[in-house]
């Protein structure tokens, strides 16, 4: 177990150039399964999750030509589709939650899919059903063995289909059109996750000869194609780095120039922060965040204290709510932060209390975070890091904090940021990472 030794307390300052980002391209990579042509990707982000899914591509016959550090061109022109019934494949796919993206591009091209029981962040239940029901709807039968976790997914063809999901789902969404792009005839998808990530695949999709209607919106309208041709993508930045950026500015007092942030796929969260009271400058597609005393968290018109929550595209992403908690600490004023999605998002908190933050866990989905200014600075301590965005929340927090703190289990921290240590030593923080 890895861990960083974080020295807080220090001004920050620079630019920083956001990743590729990660759920897009968990998303994206899966998608080169519906053709046999290269398909070229880049700006792909250099993390864990994402280079464990390009193996697992690689490992069932997927060509990956990796022509410089961020780009590759990909050929699924000899898949050997029963590897994903190996041993082998189970144990990697658990490693991750975006291998169950592989599913629908498989099922719409070899008529058959195993899907493992995913990994990815152990935030609360996380259950396949909109996924299977689905594949199910567009004429695939699953098994599901209970012993081994694992869904069996055949069919003698997918056809064309109205679904009405029952949530959401943002890798659901991705995964069933996947599956509907070469279905027989019209699939309707209501209810659909309408992320830039999900965008983003329509785009590229549609590209490769998709028929794809309603784009950005919770209906899509896609009209089944025989077959799917290569194409090129760049993924767009990482708006959850470009607002873990953010906070981190704000929070360690710095001045910090986020470039190329991609602000017109940002949605709400630039306005979340400016609701903690963060000023922002937007200079083109840059975000410059200057250096603030301090910053007072805004009341709703009627004078009531804030609540922060989740909620599907185009509300606020669940990604940034730890990190929007954590920056609150250490502003003026009340805000209630609800974390509607996930059940075990919120148990990293103790630790910011450890730390002297002044928050009260109401229950496993609400905190009140009482800022007091800077009056009760956070003071270093040890701690490990849950999941990705507890771990990156812990590290701006220590990076404020007076003293030494130690972060352990980074493994978390790496699957979702490239270098991350390096890349903020390169804005002055003091991190070590420790092996
Ligand atoms: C690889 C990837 O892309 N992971 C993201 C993806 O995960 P993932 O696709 O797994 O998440 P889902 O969108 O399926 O749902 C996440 C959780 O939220 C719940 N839920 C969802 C929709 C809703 O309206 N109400 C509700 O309560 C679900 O029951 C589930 O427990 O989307 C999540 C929600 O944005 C993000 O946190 C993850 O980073
Ligand atoms: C929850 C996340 O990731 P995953 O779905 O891959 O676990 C995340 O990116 O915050």
């Amino acid at each position: 177990m890895s861990s960083f030794q974080v020295t807080g307390g220090k001004k920050l300052t620079g630019e920083i150039v956001p990743q590729g980002a990660k759920n897009e391209a968990l998303q994206i990579i899966s998608a080169v399964l519906l053709t046999a042509e290269p398909v070229t990707i880049s700006n792909i982000p250099d993390i864990v999750d994402v280079n464990l899914q390009i193996e697992l591509l690689q490992e069932m016959g997927v060509k990956v030509n990796r022509v410089s550090r961020d780009t590759c061109i990909f050929q699924a022109d000899n898949v050997n589709v029963d590897h994903l019934g190996s041993e082998d494949f189970r144990q990697k796919s658990g490693k991750l939650r975006g291998s169950v993206m592989l599913a629908g591009p498989l099922l719409a091209r070899f008529k058959k899919a195993y899907v493992p029981k995913p990994g990815g962040d152990k935030i609360g239940r996380r259950r396949l059903d909109t996924h299977i029901i689905g594949f199910q709807k567009l004429g695939a039968n699953f098994h599901f063995d209970d012993a081994q976790h694992f869904f069996q997914l055949s069919t003698t063809g997918l056809k064309g289909v109205d679904i009405l999901l029952d949530e959401p789902s943002v890798t659901g969404t991705a995964n069933i059109l996947m599956a509907a792009v070469m279905a027989e005839g019209k699939t309707s998808i209501y209810n659909a996750a309408c992320e830039p990530y999900l965008q983003q695949l329509c785009r590229m999709l549609m590209r490769m000869g998709a028929k794809i209607a309603g784009v950005g919106s919770n209906l899509l309208i896609i009209e089944g194609v025989e077959s799917l041709k290569g194409t090129e993508h760049r993924m767009l930045p990482d708006m959850i780095e470009v607002g873990s950026f953010i906070g981190l500015a704000a929070m360690t007092q710095s001045e910090i120039t986020i470039k190329n942030a991609g602000i017109e796929h940002l949605g709400v969260i630039p306005e979340k922060f400016a609701q903690l009271g963060i000023k922002m400058e937007f200079r083109g597609d840059d975000i410059f965040i200057p250096y603030q005393e301090k910053y007072e968290i805004q009341t709703f018109l009627d004078g009531t204290v804030l609540t922060i929550y989740d909620h599907p595209w185009p509300g606020f992403t669940p990604d940034l709510i730890s990190i929007v908690l954590v920056v609150a600490t250490q502003a003026v004023g009340s805000v209630l932060i609800h974390q509607k999605m996930f059940e075990s998002r919120l148990f990293f908190v103790d630790k910011v209390m450890e730390m002297g933050a002044q928050i009260i866990l109401c229950d496993p989905h609400r905190a009140t975070v009482i800022g007091l200014g800077r009056k009760h600075p956070l003071r270093g301590i040890t701690m490990s890091s849950p999941d990705i965005r507890a771990g990156v929340a812990m590290l701006i927090a220590a990076l404020s904090a007076e003293g030494k703190s130690t972060i352990q289990n980074i493994e978390q921290i790496d699957r979702g940021y490239q270098n991350i240590d390096k890349r903020l030593q390169a804005l002055g923080a003091e991190i070590v990472r420790v092996n």
